[in-house]
């Protein structure tokens, strides 16, 4: 898997600040620095400081409140007769005016949240009443101390309750912690719980076992604790940082042991890390000859190797061997918390009310009447459901007045309802009243009376897998479904799922860069967290040879991921001839489908799920189209019941791939953007693919319904991907009984047999020597009453016999 732009990275270098870090981030991505033993100290330095500088902070919170206590036991009399006083001193002030102004600031802060108030409040930032309020409060305080310095007049001395003593103080300040709170919320409560985490993280840090604590360390914090933050600045780099640091000395590498894949004679082999695809080709010398290579292999190599080997066992240690994880047909089912967590994107209401407003207005001025009345904002756009008004029409009625003056007024005579057409006709003068790029219009949206606008958001939104598992969507289907599949958010933010065997095979679709290969990643992940190597075998076709190999190594493989298009080709013949084997074994024990056949057998007698996996099937196709059409669409009309199931990726959307026969075979599909409006249809039947965003937007057309759906789709990183393979790469040898016949998978097909003599040969022999062996087979048709296939096949037969024998035979022009 090649290293992919991480799409958190490019969140962060959405923000403004952001443009020379994103730079940085760029050329680092590009050239790996090497990274001398004195950097990678300071680096350690700096990674160990990280936590004593916490710990600094915490201190000083300490000491704070410390400080405040020691003041209050000093100030004991003061304090007492402060908070004695405080009523009737604000009273004294205020008096039942008090309630006037608490009045007040409710009427003020319920009225701004009603949308008529809105845009007025918007206009003049009266949105950010708590700043102005915070504002107030601390001029408040600055006329306080002006009274305490005897400067502030009656007002200064009233806000002081006529006391400057202690009393006052403390009055003045607890109208500037008011005054900050109201002015930053957020940052108070911030360093609120961080001063209440620094207080309890040093008992915890103690108790942690020795791998939790590695992971705040540069060794594997990237790796493991990713999924602690929210936004972590090293995701996506893991294996890099760990191929930079030293592993830890101190710390004994356990010798771990794989199944082997490849050939059945040694089951056992020594760990061959899923990352070694992904680092060969910079590593590979090409000039130079392999032995030397081999005789002095480099010790970086070895060093990353040795890095690699401590990532899998740590990852091991700190997931496998947690308490709790779920067992199942001897496996142990990796536990969601391998997946990282990611912060969701809020959204400004404020912008959100004023994209609908401009909606609204831009629709006046092309003389349709509508109204936004749904927002939904999801990961990539926001939804704006616009309710269409009325056309109405008017007639003019003059009347003189009893001045004898004539007036004139509009009465209405008739009204109709906007058609939606006329709003979806509409869309590029939307896309340019709100300055976005491109606008897809739905209309209507399915079971609603409304006509969906979506609009790019300003930021981009990234989807996380754990985010859709854990939802109660995807955990029901799960409940029924081991091939539940987590797909995405919809535009208003709801997580989407699907199931594998009800779709039951997927065609995926999308120019380059679309998205593609991430969600057949995260397809593969998810199945990975729920189904052990004996329920789901894999069998993966990748073409291009860097996309699906990291997942070489995973005992879920029925054979190492094929990147050679002939033994594609012969994979796809045993999955055929694999399906016909099922179905007489569901025959003979009386089973209309895996279902009902896994229902009443246990272990290794069940049947497994096989998931064929294309991530081009463009490639597969040029190489044999006939074969692969038919081989695909014989799969995708039969498989299912015989738990065989395709998930299909190209990135060429033309008939010539796509075609008639797969289309209608594959009726679940998924189409990223793509660049043209005919693209498009030749996916979904219909545009509207050419104006995604790319980077995950897709439209997503389950069997059941007329309209595809648009989601933002899961993305899972690399780092992620990794721990999952680490995970089951180093649980287990595969027993023998599991494993399918591997080598048969693509073993190559057999020497074709001789074709049999056409019965009518020997005749057209006869035939044709009459007529000096001019070879035609229009004249074959003619004299032997045959149909023209047949005739065309004889005398190919009778010009391979004759050119065989002395290359006499004579073929008319019209032949050629
Ligand atoms: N669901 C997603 N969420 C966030 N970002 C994504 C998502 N899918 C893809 N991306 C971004 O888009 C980039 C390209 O994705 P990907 O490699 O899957 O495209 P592709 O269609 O497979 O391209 P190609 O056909 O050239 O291999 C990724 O590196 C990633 O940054």
């Amino acid at each position: 898997m090649p290293k992919k732009e991480d799409p958190r990275e490019t969140l962060r270098n959405a923000r403004p600040r952001a443009k020379t870090p994103a730079k940085i981030t760029a050329s680092k991505r590009k050239k790996p620095a090497p990274v001398s033993s004195k950097t990678k100290k300071i680096a350690s330095k700096k990674a160990f400081s990280s936590t004593p500088a916490k710990g600094g902070a915490s201190w000083l919170w300490v000491m704070l409140v410390a400080s405040a206590m020691a003041f209050v036991v000093w100030q004991w009399e003061g304090v007492t007769d402060f908070f004695a006083n405080f009523g009737s001193g604000t009273a004294g002030l205020f008096g039942w005016g008090l309630l006037l102004v608490l009045l007040g600031i409710i009427i003020a802060i319920v009225a701004l949240r009603f949308d008529q108030m809105s845009e007025w409040a918007n206009r003049y930032r009266l949105n950010l009443w708590n700043k102005w309020l915070g504002g107030v409060v601390l001029i408040l305080a600055a006329w306080g101390m002006l009274g305490m310095m005897d400067a502030g007049g009656d007002i200064g001395l009233g806000i002081l309750g006529g006391k400057t003593d202690v009393n006052g103080f403390m009055r003045v300040l607890a109208l500037i912690v008011l005054g900050i709170i109201l002015l930053a919320p957020g940052a108070v409560w911030k360093s609120l719980s961080g001063l209440f985490k620094g207080i309890f993280r040093p008992s915890r840090r103690s108790n942690m076992p020795e791998v939790a604590r590695l992971d705040r360390t540069v060794v594997s914090r990237p790796v493991f604790g990713g999924h602690e933050d929210s936004i972590s600045p090293d995701m996506g780099e893991p294996v890099r940082r760990l191929a930079n640091t030293k592993p830890a000395s101190k710390i004994e590498l356990p010798s771990i042991k794989l199944p082997s894949f490849g050939k059945t004679e040694s089951r056992v082999i020594e760990i061959k890390n899923p990352l070694a695809a992904k680092t060969a080709p910079q590593t590979e010398l090409p000039n130079m000859p392999a032995e030397n290579t081999a005789r002095e292999p480099k010790p970086a190599d070895d060093r990353s190797d040795a890095d690699r080997r401590q990532v899998a066992s740590e990852v091991w240690k700190k997931y496998g061997e947690a308490e709790g994880l779920v067992e199942m047909d001897g496996w142990k089912l990796p536990p969601i918390e391998m997946l990282d967590k990611t912060t969701e994107i809020g959204f400004s209401e404020a912008d959100n009310l004023q994209r609908a407003r401009a909606i609204e207005d831009a629709l006046a001025s092309y003389g349709v009447e509508g109204k936004v009345i749904q927002i939904n904002a999801g990961p990539t756009v926001t939804q704006f459901g616009v309710e269409p008004g009325w056309d109405r029409k008017f007639k003019e009625i003059k009347e003189r007045d009893k001045d004898g003056e004539t007036t004139s007024r509009q009465v209405e005579v008739s009204k109709t309802r906007v058609k939606v057409d006329r709003i979806a006709s509409l869309a590029n003068d939307l896309a340019l009243a709100l300055a976005a790029p491109s606008l897809r219009i739905e209309a209507p949206v399915p079971g609603k009376s409304i006509v969906g606008i979506e609009v790019p958001n300003t930021s981009f939104g990234v989807v996380s897998m754990r985010s859709v598992m854990e939802t109660n969507t995807f955990q029901k289907i799960l409940a029924r479904s081991p091939l539940a599949l987590a797909l995405g958010k919809g535009a208003g933010g709801e997580a989407v799922s699907g199931d594998l065997t009800k779709m039951p095979h997927l065609l995926i679709a999308g120019a380059t860069g679309s998205g593609k290969t991430v969600c057949l990643n995260s397809i593969i992940c998810c199945m990975l967290l729920n189904n052990t190597p004996a329920s789901v075998k894999f069998i993966m076709i990748d073409p291009k040879r860097v996309e699906l190999t990291p997942f070489n190594g995973l005992p879920h493989l029925a054979t190492p991921v094929i990147v050679d298009v002939e033994k594609a080709l012969s994979a796809l013949r045993w999955l055929a001839a694999e399906m016909d084997r099922r179905y007489q074994t569901l025959a003979a024990a009386g089973s209309r489908n895996i279902e009902g056949y896994n229902k009443t057998r246990v272990g290794s007698d069940r049947m497994a799920f096989i998931v064929l996996i294309i991530d081009e099937l463009a490639d597969l196709m040029m190489a044999g189209f006939d074969e692969v059409e038919h081989i695909l669409c014989r799969l995708a009309q039969m498989a299912r019941a015989v738990g065989i199931h395709l998930v299909v990726a190209t990135q060429r959307p033309s008939v010539d791939v796509i075609t008639g026969l797969i289309k209608a075979n594959f009726p679940t599909r998924i189409s990223f953007a793509v660049t043209s409006q005919v693209d498009s249809r030749t996916i979904l039947d219909m545009v509207g693919a050419e104006k995604l965003l790319g980077r995950g937007d897709m439209l997503y057309m389950p069997t059941e319904a007329a309209k595809p759906k648009r989601l933002q789709g899961c993305y899972v990183s690399d780092a992620e991907s990794e721990r999952l393979i680490y995970f089951w790469t180093n649980q287990k040898d595969i027993s023998p009984s599991e494993a399918l016949k591997v080598e048969e998978i693509t073993a190559p097909p057999p020497a074709q047999k001789s074709r049999t003599k056409d019965p009518l040969f020997d005749e057209a022999m006869a035939l044709i020597s009459e007529h000096n062996n001019i070879i035609s087979a229009s004249f074959l048709q003619r004299k032997m009453h045959i149909g023209y296939p047949r005739a065309a096949r004889l005398a190919d037969e009778l010009r391979e016999a004759i050119e065989g024998d002395d290359g006499k035979a004579e073929v008319p022009k019209d032949e050629y």
